[in-house]
C-alpha cells in the first residue's frame, strides 16, 4: 500500500502542481487519470524520489517493509521500478547490453545472475528476436516495451508508468497494456495517463487529479454507477446551438460521431426535449468530474 498524505508542491515559478493530494494506492493496477498539465508527473516523480515535494509525506508499506519515501529515499529506489514518459536519447547500443548495463546499475553484480535476468525479462516483453538491435532503431512499441523490461529489473515492489501508450498505434497499446497487466500480484502499479480506455480496460483502482487535487477514487465499476439514469444525449445541428446547450446544463462532452456532433449531459432527469439516457461510462465519468471540478473552482458569477 502506498499512501500519499496531503502532497502539495510550489515549482520556483510559482505554479502550484500538486495542492494538497491525499489518496491510498493498494497493490494492483491502479490507474491516475488527469488532462494535461494535471500534476501526474509531479506526482510520479515525487514518488519515485526524483524531487520532493514542498510539504506532505509518502509512505510505502510491503511484505517485507514499511518505507517513509521522502525520508529514505534510498530504500524506496532499491524496490522501485520507473518507466518515465519521455526517456530522452537512447544509446546506440543492442537492448540485451543496454539491458545488462542497467542491470548493474541495479546492483545486480553476478554475471550468471544478470544473464539470468536480462534474458528473462527480454522474452517477457517479446523483445527477444530484437535483442541485438540497437534501442535507438526501435519503433514507439519496442521501446515501450523496453521500458517495462528496465522497469522490471530486481523484482520491484512499486511499479510507476508515466502515460505509456501515448502515441502508439492501437496494435502496439493492446500489446503493451497485455504486458502490463502479466506484472505479478503482489506489486503495487500506478499508471499514470490520460487515456480513460487504458484505466477502463486494466485498473480495478483509480483517481483523477485535475489542477493539483485528488477529485476522486475509487473503482470504476462502482464509480461509473453513480452516473446511472443521470447521463442523456443528443444529437446538435450547429456550432450555436451547442453553446446554447453549454450555457443552460452541464455538458460533459461533445464529440463527433459519424459527421454529427452529439453532447452528453449530466442532469438527474432528461434536461429538454430530444435527450435519451444513455448508460454512463468511464469516460463519461472522467469528463463529469471534470466539468463539476471546473464549475466549483470558477469564480461565482453574479
Ligand atoms: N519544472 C517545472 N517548472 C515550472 N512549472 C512546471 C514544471 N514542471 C511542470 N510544471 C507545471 O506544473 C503543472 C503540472 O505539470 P505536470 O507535468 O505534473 O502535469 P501532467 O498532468 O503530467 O501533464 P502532462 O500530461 O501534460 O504531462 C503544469 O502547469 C506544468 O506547466
Amino acid at each position: 500500500m502506498l499512501t500519499l498524505t496531503d502532497l502539495s508542491h510550489v515549482y520556483a515559478n510559482g505554479t502550484r502542481a500538486l495542492d494538497g493530494a491525499s489518496l491510498e494506492i493498494p497493490t494492483g493496477m491502479f490507474g491516475l487519470l488527469g488532462p494535461n498539465g494535471a500534476g501526474k508527473s509531479t506526482l510520479m516523480r515525487c514518488i519515485a524520489t526524483l524531487q520532493a515535494p514542498s510539504s506532505g509525506s509518502i509512505r510505502f508499506r510491503h511484505t517485507e517493509g514499511d518505507i517513509d519515501v521522502l525520508k529514505e529515499p534510498e530504500r524506496l529506489r532499491a524496490t522501485l521500478g520507473y518507466l518515465p514518459q519521455d526517456f530522452g536519447v537512447y544509446p546506440r547500443v543492442s537492448a540485451y547490453e543496454l539491458l545488462d548495463h542497467l542491470a548493474v546499475l541495479k546492483g545486480i553484480a553476478g554475471r550468471g545472475e544478470r544473464k539470468d535476468t536480462v534474458e528473462t525479462l527480454l522474452q517477457q516483453v517479446n523483445l527477444w528476436e530484437v535483442r541485438k538491435k540497437a534501442v535507438a532503431g526501435y519503433s514507439g512499441g519496442m521501446r515501450q516495451r523496453f521500458g517495462v523490461a528496465q522497469a522490471l529489473i530486481g523484482q520491484p515492489r512499486l511499479i510507476i508508468v508515466d502515460e505509456p501508450t501515448a502515441g502508439l498505434d492501437p496494435e502496439e497499446r493492446n500489446r503493451f497494456n497485455n504486458l502490463l497487466a502479466a506484472i505479478g500480484e503482489n506489486v503495487v502499479v500506478i499508471l499514470s495517463t490520460h487515456i480513460v480506455d487504458d484505466v477502463a480496460d486494466l485498473c480495478p483502482r483509480m483517481a483523477i487529479i485535475n489542477q493539483g487535487r485528488i477529485v476522486l477514487s475509487g473503482a470504476p465499476q462502482q464509480l461509473t454507477q453513480t452516473l446511472r439514469g443521470r447521463v442523456w444525449r443528443r444529437a446538435v445541428g450547429s456550432a450555436a446551438e451547442l453553446a446554447e446547450l453549454q450555457a443552460a446544463m452541464l455538458v460533459i462532452s461533445h464529440r463527433l460521431r459519424g459527421g454529427r456532433t452529439v453532447v452528453h449531459v449530466l442532469a438527474d432527469e432528461a434536461p429538454g426535449a430530444g435527450f435519451e439516457p444513455v448508460d454512463g461510462s468511464l469516460e463519461d465519468l472522467y469528463f463529469a468530474t471534470l466539468a463539476q471540478s471546473r464549475r466549483a473552482a470558477a469564480p461565482a458569477t453574479a
